[in-house]
């Protein structure tokens, strides 16, 4: 399978160099897409196997599998090209997918997939399972720490006050739907939970400043009629963005070695 990689930031550069040291079998780096010639050239001369640098709309031509890790704001700019050539598109700015019901009819019309990897995490398996049956309801709660929060332009515009925190804070809960309408550089994994099982309008999110914590810490909370559930994960950060946990590109790995591999683990 040619993979190619859009965005070579925390999560892109990470995978594009497992591909070109032979670590995904059955997969090869073919095409990568970068802000400009200079971070393409940045990113192709820590590779072994310098591969062909592609406008964000020219890429799906080359692969057949096309990883987006851009900055949020481009997503269409590489999810439109990619959907109509009928390709395979692995999305981590879940966030972006938000409404964009078109996209998913048109990738019904040209064959394309739109896979979601677990990213930055956890138990999304599970709550696909519960949601065949009857979900309750999903809580999905983010802790990051105060100064991971203070810089958010709802804190800002809101005067809400996070200096001499002495316990943890709720900024805001609500339903997804709503919460990332004023928290959009925060709601990847709360997309990706809905989108495993209740949907952004049912699944719940909140968003705490906490204190205590050094690393971003999600818990999901699922009630439903066959199990409930409560699972809780710390993301260690990247050391080139620290709002990107390090597990989030291995799992980008894990999902691609899964696809050639005789044994599945997990729905
Ligand atoms: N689903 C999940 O669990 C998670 C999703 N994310 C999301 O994944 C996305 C990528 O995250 P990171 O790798 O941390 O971001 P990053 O900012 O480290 O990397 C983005 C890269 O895109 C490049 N870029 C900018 N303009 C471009 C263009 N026109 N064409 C091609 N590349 C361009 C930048 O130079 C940068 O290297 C973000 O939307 C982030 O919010 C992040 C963490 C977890
Ligand atoms: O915890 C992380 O690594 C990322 C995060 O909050 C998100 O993208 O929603």
């Amino acid at each position: 399978m040619k993979i190619g990689i859009a965005g070579l930031g925390a999560i892109g550069l990470h995978v594009a160099q497992e591909l070109d040291r032979g670590g995904i079998p059955g997969c090869e780096l073919a095409g990568i897409s970068a802000r400009n010639a200079d971070r393409a050239a940045e990113a192709n001369a820590t590779l072994a196997t310098p591969v062909p640098v592609y406008a964000l709309n020219e890429i799906a031509d080359h692969c057949d599998i096309i990883i987006e890790t851009l900055p949020p704001q481009l997503f269409m700019d590489l999810a439109v090209p990619v959907i109509d050539a009928g390709k395979e598109l692995v999305v981590l700015s879940a966030s972006q997918l938000m409404g964009q019901q078109a996209l998913l009819d048109k990738a019904a019309q040209t064959g394309a997939k739109i896979l979601i990897p677990s990213g930055a995490i956890l138990g999304l398996d599970a709550i696909k399972g519960a949601a065949v049956g009857n979900l309750v309801s999903v809580v999905i709660e983010t802790r990051k720490p105060v100064a991971g929060l203070a810089k958010a332009p709802y804190v800002i515009d809101n005067n809400i006050d996070l200096s001499n925190l002495t316990e943890a804070k709720l900024v805001l809960g609500g339903a997804v739907t709503d919460v990332a309408k004023v928290f959009p550089a925060n709601v990847n994994v709360a997309v990706a939970v809905s989108l495993a099982g209740y949907g952004t309008d049912k699944t719940r999110m909140e968003v705490w400043a906490d204190p205590a914590l050094e690393k971003n810490q999600h818990t999901v909370r699922v009630v439903s009629d066959s199990s409930d559930f409560t699972m809780t994960i710390q993301n260690r950060p990247t050391e080139e963005n620290p709002a990107t946990g390090k597990i989030t590109a291995l799992s980008v790995i894990a999902m691609l070695r899964q696809k050639t591999s005789v044994l599945q683990v997990g729905t």
